[in-house]
């Protein structure tokens, strides 16, 4: 028989008083959250009068990272940072009305990488292209943006990189995000699917569990893991690839869980402003740039990076698109432009390159394996 909650008699008395410990923290939280809020509002006021943006980034790794260390007891340190994302995510809104474009439709890895980086209190909204995420923010309607950027297994999204090329928007953050990929569907099992559709990235890193498994389904490519989803949920025999989020909002079944090919598939999105973030002391800065059509012009250019012993964590070209068969080339690297050993290594490569941009700069990303 199971104790009602009359019978338990002095084991209630003694989780009674534990409750009522909690209920006096709880209090206690809740009026240390107003009094920081009173100074959050009270810092965006001095924002708004000094033309400062809401968000930054570089006072966000600082308080998180103090957080962290000071955090070194009972409570868990990833809960830690969930909370405080959303702590500072509620003085982002008190401040200011924050509007964050993201490539949609809702449910997508980008919206839970926007979610990442901007916690649940500011406005996410959704677009259709990576195209409109750029135009929203360009036209100032919305201040940020979260884009995708590249995949650890399928390299980079060229639509961004090419937006990126022409943008005035600035590289001010980003975010790192496992990606889990699950099979979704109306259908109860495996059996009753005859079409898997997902964007073209998502169906290629589910590839070989799709060809061992469904081998006579045909694929569909559609613009986004949330259109799929939303396909899904309205024709029979259908199945998305796509988040355990996309089937949560869309009421499907996971029919299979962790599809995609490799444990380490993680993909990398970044966040859009008009100006690139402060220097935290742990920083990486991102250039776009051309070379002279001359043998060993990209290894000059590059030599004094390897002089000032500065890490290059990506270099990736793309066709110019201006002219055929030239090309520009997109490097990242760890530092900030503000540090003396960066500035000579950009002078540099300005030395050896007609055309040299700086894109962004923008607190490292943390591994969230690390936490
Ligand atoms: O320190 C600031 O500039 C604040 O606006 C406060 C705060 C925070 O809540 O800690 C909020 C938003 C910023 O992105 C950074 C930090």
């Amino acid at each position: 028989m199971y104790p009602t909650d009359q019978s338990a008699g002095a084991r209630d008395k003694g989780i009674e008083e534990l409750r009522a410990g909690i209920d006096e923290i709880d209090a206690e939280i809740v009026r240390l959250l107003d009094r920081r809020a009173r100074l959050a509002r009270k810092i965006g006021e001095f924002k708004r009068s000094n033309g400062l943006e809401a968000y930054v980034p570089s006072r966000e790794r600082a308080v998180l990272d103090r957080v962290l260390r000071l955090g070194e007891g009972d409570f868990p340190r990833r809960g830690l940072e969930a909370v405080f994302r959303e702590i500072i995510s509620s003085s982002i809104s008190l401040e200011e009305r924050m509007r964050v474009a993201y490539l949609g439709p809702e449910t997508t890895f980008t919206h839970e990488a926007a979610l990442r980086a901007f916690g649940a209190s500011v406005e996410l909204e959704p677009e259709a292209t990576v195209s409109d995420v750029f135009a929203r923010v360009e036209r100032g309607e919305a201040q940020h943006g979260v884009v995708p950027l590249e995949n650890s297994m399928e390299g980079a999204v060229t639509h961004t990189l090419d937006e990126l090329m022409n943008s005035p928007l600035k590289i001010c953050g980003e975010v790192y995000l496992p990606i889990m990929q699950n099979l979704l569907s109306r259908e109860d099992s495996l059996e009753g699917v005859r079409v898997v559709c997902s964007h073209p990235m998502a169906l290629a890193q589910a590839a070989p569990w799709l060809r061992r498994n469904l081998p006579a389904a045909r694929l569909q490519e559609v613009e986004s893991t949330g259109e799929a989803a939303r396909m899904a949920a309205s024709r029979p025999g259908f199945a998305a690839v796509g988040s355990a989020l996309a089937a949560e909002s869309y009421g499907l079944k996971v029919l299979a869980r962790g599809i995609q090919d490799s444990r380490a598939n993680a993909t990398r999105f970044i966040v859009l402003g008009r100006r690139w973030a402060g220097r935290t002391g742990r920083d990486k800065t991102s250039v776009v740039f051309s070379v002279k059509d001359r043998p060993g012009v990209l290894r000059d250019a590059l030599s004094a990076f390897a002089e000032e012993g500065i890490n290059l964590t990506r270099i990736e070209s793309r066709p110019s698109r201006k002219r055929a068969w030239t090309y520009v080339f997109f490097a990242d690297f760890q530092g900030h432009p503000e540090e003396e050993r960066v500035r000579r290594a950009l002078e540099a490569l300005e030395e050896h390159c007609p055309y040299v941009v700086l894109i962004g700069a923008y607190p490292e990303a943390r591994d969230p394996e690390a936490l």
